[in-house]
């Protein structure tokens, strides 16, 4: 049986979808009825031969099919295999075994269509969360439209306790929503509407607090929200289209036991061809060398091989979905289990994300006020996070406003901005950027700099004609949940815990023993951070780096696993990641990888089941020691095994929750 997805067309047929299940008890009726024929009545025997046959036919009825499909490509898999082995029983007058494998074989591979179909329903229930239907609110009135009709700039109106029909954010109205179906938070989130929509930022620079996204649920509050996506872009809608493509990224694993099969199978078939001419050696007849080898075909059918990753790789992709982390395939899934080594990036991975001002030091008599002015005037034009905060903060601490004084603003990778400014230039910035313009840092600034490294603030020099003029501080605090995380992140096995930061070495020291990291590298540009990710490659193997995609992209893609943090509201990070928490929260992180191992070590007995079960029957069957309705049984009955071993998977809990 193949059920890799591909492959397992859902044959619906007269009874529908359970036509298969269905058709396999038919089979197994007949079978009965014409055991009990055979065995306890004086009817002529080809009365029993008739039930029997007819339980080949309502058995075999799909694997024929499939088989046929296959050959037809040139392909000879399991259920030629099984077809053959039937064929073979009749054949030989064991029709009542030949209806026994093929009753089990059938209800075998109804019962995994059944357990895979589980699997794939529970991520496959992401796409049913966006409603049909929205409201829309136009000229006063409000009409009912299909979510497709919707566009970008319509204002919606939203009930109470119902699901939310667009990616947009709130305009009238506060309530607390419900983001489980695509973050897996079960608490829900208080949301409120943005103080004014003019100048709207883009959708992924968006206070969270003002958006909402399709699919998830409104509290008790009725709210309006203006879409800012269209249906089809909506984030729920590329998860969607993520996971229906997660299976063409197959597992190192399931490429190994593809590759397995292709070459075993046509062994298999010389083998069996070979062993129905022993009559030639030893001394029995035609039938009984035929007999043995049809026995030692159904032993040797790898079907359990064939399903037992796959079904694992599905149930772990399924159990994460459910927690709002997004696994693209198996390879990630695979690759997530074996990691020792973890590279994160500093702020808004273990840090809030949210930096404040702390300091504000003019230098050699600099004017306070005209400082803040221009610190002002630049910072407010650039949207790194570090400007953002400065500008926020000092507008409202010093009661100013931007006057549109500075010109050709431009950002210095890692390294800070520079903008021109009644006709000089400014730089802010780190030393770095200090050094690449021959601006002297003088010992005294490097000494007051040192202090406030010590103590875990960002310090960045500003520099106006040539001259440094002052320093400005912020300070970002670690979130609340990252020690609990990496203390966890190490009980599951994660020997290094690495910061890669932009930021000064102290500052990255600082803040990796506050919440106990093993090592924190600092003063990294884009380019430092590749070279870092490559250097811990050579070393450990493979690596994970966590960060939330977007300036670390490079790094994040040369790692063997990449992992997007709050993925819900950035498309980049959603479609660049190996691995998507939806929501912010790190502490998913032990979750996933705990995960990971275990879907591993599940496909690791898999395999050994599935090749010793095979590697059991098959000399026993050879040597002739067991009759074809033992083998049926043990061979069907370790496919069984298989797939309810990986469907454990869909119920795993997080074992090391503190
Ligand atoms: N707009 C800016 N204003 C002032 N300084 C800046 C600005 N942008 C960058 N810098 C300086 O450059 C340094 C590195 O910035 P970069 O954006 O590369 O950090 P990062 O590596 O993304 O940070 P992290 O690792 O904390 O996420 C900052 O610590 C700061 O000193
Ligand atoms: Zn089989």
């Amino acid at each position: 049986m193949s059920h890799n997805k591909e492959e397992s067309h859902n044959h619906s047929g007269i009874f529908g979808e359970k036509s298969e299940l269905i058709f396999a008890i038919l089979s197994g009726i007949f079978l009965l009825v014409g055991f009990i024929i055979q065995k306890f009545t004086n009817y002529p025997e080809y009365v029993s031969i008739v039930s029997y046959g007819l339980g080949y036919v309502f058995g075999g009825y799909y694997a024929l099919i499939e088989a046929f499909e296959k050959i037809t490509k040139g392909q000879f898999e399991i259920d030629f295999l099984m077809i053959l082995a039937a064929a073979g029983a009749a054949y030989i007058g064991s029709v009542g075994e030949g209806s026994l494998l093929l009753f089990l074989f059938s209800l075998g591979h109804s019962l995994e269509n059944y357990a895979m179909g589980k699997a794939e329903k529970s991520i496959e229930a992401l796409g049913k969360l966006s409603p049909k239907t929205a409201f829309i609110k136009k000229n006063g009135t409000i009409e009912e439209i299909d979510i497709h009709d919707l566009k970008i700039n319509d204002t919606i109106v939203i009930k109470p306790n119902s699901k939310i029909a667009a990616d947009g954010v709130i305009v009238k109205g506060n309530s607390s929503i419900n983001q489980a179906p695509i973050t897996g938070e079960s608490m829900p989130v208080d949301k409120t509407a943005i103080p004014n929509t003019h100048n709207l930022p883009k959708f992924n620079e968006i206070d969270k607090n003002h958006i909402v996204f399709t699919g998830t649920i409104n509290g008790d509050n009725s709210i309006e929200v203006l879409v800012l996506k269209l249906s089809v872009d909506s984030t729920v809608s590329r998860l969607v289209k993520m996971v229906s493509e997660v299976e063409t990224h197959k597992s190192p694993t399931q490429r190994l036991t593809k590759k397995f099969e292709k070459w075993y199978v046509p062994i298999v078939l010389i083998v069996v061809f070979t062993l129905c001419f022993a009559y030639v050696v030893i001394d029995e007849n035609f039938d009984k060398s035929l007999y043995r080898a049809i026995t030692v075909l159904v032993a040797a059918s790898p079907c359990a091989l064939a399903i037992s990753t796959p079904s694992a790789v599905l149930s772990g992709i399924a159990r994460a979905a459910k927690k709002g982390v997004l696994i693209k395939g198996g390879k990630a899934l695979e690759d997530l289990g074996t990691i020792n080594t973890i590279a994160f990036d500093k702020t808004g991975t273990l840090t809030e994300g949210k930096p404040k001002l702390t300091n504000v030091i003019p230098i050699d008599d600099f004017d306070e006020k005209e400082f803040v002015q221009l610190v002002l005037e630049v910072e407010s034009l650039s949207n790194h996070p570090l400007a953002k905060a400065i500008s926020k903060d000092l507008k409202t601490q010093y009661n100013i406003k931007p006057l549109n004084k500075a010109s050709n603003v431009n950002a210095i990778q890692g390294k800070g901005i520079s903008a021109d400014y009644n006709g000089n230039q400014i730089f802010i910035g780190n030393v770095k950027l200090m050094e690449s313009q021959d601006i002297y840092v003088s010992k005294s600034i490097l000494e007051q700099m040192e202090t406030l490294l010590q103590n875990g603030h960002t310090v960045m020099i500003v520099a106006y004609k040539s001259n440094i003029i002052g320093l400005i501080s912020v300070m970002d605090v670690p979130r609340k949940t990252a020690t609990s995380t990496l203390q966890r992140l190490k009980k599951i096995g994660v020997k290094h815990m690495i910061m890669l930061t932009g930021d000064h070495q102290n500052v990255g020291n600082t803040i990796a023993k506050q919440i106990g990291l093993t090592e924190a590298r600092g003063n990294l540009l884009p380019e430092d951070k590749v070279a870092a990710i490559q250097e811990l490659l050579n070393r450990d193997g493979k690596i994970a780096m966590v960060g939330d995609g977007v300036n670390d992209a490079p790094a994040m893609a040369l790692s063997t696993v990449s992992v997007a943090m709050g993925a819900a509201g950035s498309d980049v990070a959603l479609e660049t990641a190996d691995v998507a928490l939806m929501s912010d929260k790190i502490e998913n992180l032990p979750f996933v990888i705990g995960l990971s191992r275990e879907s591993k070590r599940i496909i690791k007995q898999n395999i050994w089941i599935s090749l010793g079960v095979v590697a059991l029957l098959v000399p026993v069957t050879i040597l002739g020691l067991t009759n074809i309705g033992l083998a049926v049984l043990f061979h069907e009955g370790s496919t069984i095994v298989v797939v309810l071993n990986a469907l454990r998977l869909l119920s795993y809990k997080d074992k090391y929750l503190v």
